[in-house]
C-alpha cells in the first residue's frame, strides 16, 4: 500500500483476545460486555480524548461541543447536487462515548416495521422481537410503561419529558387538534403519533455510553482503554484478521488480537478502515494503492441519512433555549431548576416532542416526522449566538423524512490512513425524498395553526409567510436541508454479493473480523439511531460471547504469540 505506515521496530506487540476499534455508542458496550469475564483481555481504542468536561454531562452544554474540533470529527460532505451544490458539515463524536457524548439524547428505539423488514433483505435475527430483550437490557426507564417492553436495570438512563413545558404541551395538544393520535410510550411498539419525547439521561445528566458502560468498569484489570489513538488499518494474514496498526503518541505500532478485531468506528470510519485494509471495490482501492484482500463492492455504499429541513417561529414568551442563552434572568431560573430537580431546559439539548406520521396513505409504514425544538437559528448548528442563534425567543419544528430512498457512499480518497474519506450522501436525489419533506412542511403549518399553538407564535420566521406554493417550498427545502446525523448503512449486513457483513456481523470472506456499529443497519431503523445502535451492540456482544463459549471463535494459537498475562506490565509504543 503506498503511503502505508512504518511500524516501529524493536517493540513487542501486546496481544489481547479482542480489540475494539472506536469507543462510541457501540464500542463502549462491546468492550464492557466482552470484558465481563476477567479471563478475557480486551483493548478498546479511541481516536479522541477522554470526556472529562462538564459539557459532556449537562445536556444543554452540548452547544459548546458541536463545532469543537478537539472532540469531534469536523467531516464535510461533497457538494450535494440536489441541495444547490451545498456541502454539509457532518459532525461526529471523536471522544470517549463517540457520538453518544455529543448527540441530542433523543431516545427512540424506532419503527417495529423497519426492524422486521430486514429479514427480507437477508438479515434475519434482527427483527423487533429479536431486539426487544436488548432494548430492555440496555435501559433503566423511570417513566412508567409496561414491564413487558421497558427495562428497569440497564446502564442507560431513560426518561419521558412528560408535560415538559408550555411549548411542548402546546405542540402535543395542537397535534391532537390537527388529527394526530397521542401516544403514551412510542418505544413499546406503538410508534406512529404524537408524543413527549424520551431522553437518554439520568437525573438530568447525559447517559453517554462512556458514562454508562465504561465508567462503571474502569477498574477491570482485563480491560484497557487507549484514548488519543487512531487505528490506521486491520492487519490480515492468510484471510485472518490478526491485529491492527495504530498511531499513538505520534508513533505507529501494531497490536494483535488472538480472538477477534471488532470495528466500531461508526458509519464513516468503519468502511474507511475496511478499505484501507484491502476490503472494498478494487478500482477504489487500486486508485489509492491499497492491495486488494477481497473484492467487496458494497463497502462504503448504501450510505443513508434522514434529510432534515425546518420551520422556525418567533415565540411569544421567553420560554425557549434562546432565552436561556441570552437572558441572564431566564438562565438563573433554569440553572436552579436543573441543579435542584435535574429538569428544565438545561436537561435537554434538542427536541421535546414529536409527531410520527404518513406522508401519504399508501405508505407501508410512517415515513415522516416533525419535531419541536425549543430553540431557533439559521441552521441546525446554530445553538449559540455566535453560531447564528436567533436573538429573540424562538423555536423550530424540524421535518425529517424517515424512509429516504436516496443512497450515497463514503470512500477513501487518499492513501493517507489519517485523511478523511470522501462522503457523498446524495441527499434528495430520489424525488420522493423531497416530496416527503414538502408534506412535512405543510403538516407543521397545520399544527402551528391550531388553537393550542397560536398564542405561542408571533410569526413564522423561516421560510416565512411569503413562501406559499409547492415550487417556493421546494426551493426552500433544497436551500435548507441538512443532516439529521442519523447516518447508517455503509457496511450493510446481508447475504447478497454487495453485503459487507453477515447477519452475525462477521465481515464476509475474512476470519476474526466483525463490524459492530450503526454502519451495518440495512436501512435506518426509523427515527433516531443511538438506542438501536446500543441495542445492536448488546446483541452482538451476546453473540460473540456465545461463540466464544462454544469455542467457535477461538484462534489464539495461530499467531504463535502469548497473550499478556494478568499482572504483567504491557509495553506500549509511546
Ligand atoms: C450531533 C449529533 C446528534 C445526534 N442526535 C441524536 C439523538 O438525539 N438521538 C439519537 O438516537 N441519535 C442521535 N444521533 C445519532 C447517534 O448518536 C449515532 O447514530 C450513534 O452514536 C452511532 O454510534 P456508532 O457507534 O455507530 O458511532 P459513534 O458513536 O460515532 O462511534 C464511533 C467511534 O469510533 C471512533 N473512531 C473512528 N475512527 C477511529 C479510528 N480510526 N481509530 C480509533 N477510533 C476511531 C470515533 O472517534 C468514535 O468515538 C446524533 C448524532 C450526532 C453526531
Amino acid at each position: 500500500m503506498s503511503g502505508s505506515v512504518t511500524l516501529r521496530e524493536g517493540r513487542p506487540s501486546p496481544t489481547f483476545d479482542y480489540i475494539v476499534v472506536g469507543a462510541g455508542s457501540a464500542g463502549c458496550v462491546v468492550a464492557n460486555r466482552l470484558s465481563e469475564d476477567a479471563r478475557t483481555r480486551v483493548l478498546l481504542i479511541e481516536a479522541g480524548p477522554k470526556d472529562r468536561s462538564i459539557n459532556f454531562r449537562v445536556p444543554l452544554l452540548v452547544v459548546n461541543l458541536l463545532k469543537n474540533p478537539d472532540v469531534t470529527w469536523p467531516l464535510v460532505t461533497e457538494p450535494q447536487r440536489a441541495l444547490n451544490d451545498r456541502t454539509q458539515l457532518w459532525t461526529r463524536g471523536r471522544v470517549l462515548g463517540g457520538s453518544s457524548s455529543i448527540n441530542g439524547n433523543v431516545y427512540v428505539r424506532g419503527d417495529p416495521w423497519v426492524f422486521d423488514s430486514w429479514a427480507g433483505m437477508g438479515a434475519p435475527g434482527w427483527g423487533w422481537d429479536d431486539m426487544m430483550p436488548y432494548f430492555k437490557k440496555m435501559e433503566t426507564y423511570v417513566s412508567g410503561g409496561d414491564d413487558a417492553y421497558r427495562g428497569r436495570k440497564g446502564p442507560i438512563g431513560a426518561v419521558k419529558l412528560d408535560r415538559f413545558d408550555e411549548l411542548a404541551d402546546g405542540f402535543v395538544a395542537a397535534s391532537g387538534e390537527a388529527g394526530h393520535r397521542i401516544v403514551d410510550d412510542y418505544n413499546d411498539g406503538s410508534y406512529e403519533g404524537t408524543a413527549y419525547l424520551q431522553y437518554s439521561t439520568k437525573r438530568g445528566f447525559r447517559s453517554s455510553t462512556s458514562w454508562s458502560y465504561l465508567r462503571p468498569v474502569r477498574n477491570r484489570r482485563n480491560l484497557e482503554v487507549w484514548t488519543d489513538t487512531e487505528v490506521a488499518r486491520v492487519i490480515v494474514e492468510n484471510g485472518v484478521a490478526v491485529g491492527i496498526e495504530c498511531r499513538r503518541n505520534g508513533v505507529t505500532t501494531r497490536v494483535d488480537a488472538s480472538a477477534e478485531i471488532i470495528l466500531s468506528a461508526g458509519p464513516v470510519m468503519s468502511p474507511k478502515l475496511l478499505e484501507l485494509s484491502g476490503f472494498g471495490n478494487p478500482d477504489i482501492l487500486a486508485a489509492q494503492g491499497v492491495e486488494v484482500q477481497r473484492n467487496m463492492p458494497g463497502v462504503g455504499e448504501n450510505l443513508q441519512d434522514h434529510p432534515n429541513t425546518r420551520l422556525t417561529f418567533e415565540c411569544a414568551k421567553p420560554i425557549t433555549i434562546n432565552d436561556v442563552l441570552q437572558n441572564p434572568v431566564v438562565r438563573v431560573k433554569q440553572g436552579l431548576k436543573f441543579l435542584m430537580f435535574g429538569k428544565g431546559l438545561l436537561s435537554i439539548c434538542s427536541a421535546t416532542a414529536h409527531t410520527v406520521m404518513y406522508s401519504r396513505p399508501d405508505e407501508t409504514s410512517p415515513d415522516l416526522k416533525i419535531q419541536l425544538q425549543p430553540f431557533s437559528g439559521r441552521d441546525r448548528y446554530a445553538r449559540r449566538p455566535q453560531d447564528g442563534l436567533d436573538p429573540h425567543s424562538g423555536f423550530t419544528v424540524g421535518v425529517m423524512g424517515l424512509k429516504p430512498k436516496s443512497r450515497g457512499s463514503v470512500h477513501i480518497g487518499s492513501p493517507d490512513p489519517y485523511a478523511y474519506p470522501k462522503i457523498d450522501p446524495a441527499y434528495l436525489e430520489h424525488p420522493d425524498d423531497a416530496r416527503v419533506l414538502l408534506q412535512g412542511i405543510k403538516a407543521v403549518r397545520a399544527v402551528a395553526a391550531q388553537p393550542s399553538m397560536r398564542p405561542l407564535i408571533v410569526k413564522e420566521t423561516r421560510p416565512g409567510a411569503a413562501t406559499v406554493t409547492d415550487e417556493e417550498i421546494m426551493a426552500y427545502i433544497r436551500e435548507t436541508t441538512q443532516t439529521t446525523w442519523h447516518i447508517v448503512g455503509s457496511c450493510r449486513m446481508g447475504t447478497d454479493d454487495d453485503a459487507v457483513v453477515a447477519p452475525d456481523l462477521r465481515v464476509h470472506g475474512v476470519r476474526n473480523l466483525r463490524v459492530v456499529d450503526s454502519s451495518v443497519f440495512p436501512t435506518i431503523p426509523s427515527s433516531n439511531t443511538n438506542a438501536p445502535t446500543i441495542a445492536l451492540a448488546e446483541k452482538a456482544s451476546d453473540m460473540i460471547l456465545a461463540e466464544r463459549k462454544a469455542g467457535a471463535s477461538r484462534r489464539g494459537d495461530t499467531t504463535g504469540r502469548r497473550p499478556v498475562g494478568p499482572g504483567e506490565t504491557m509495553r506500549i509504543a509511546s
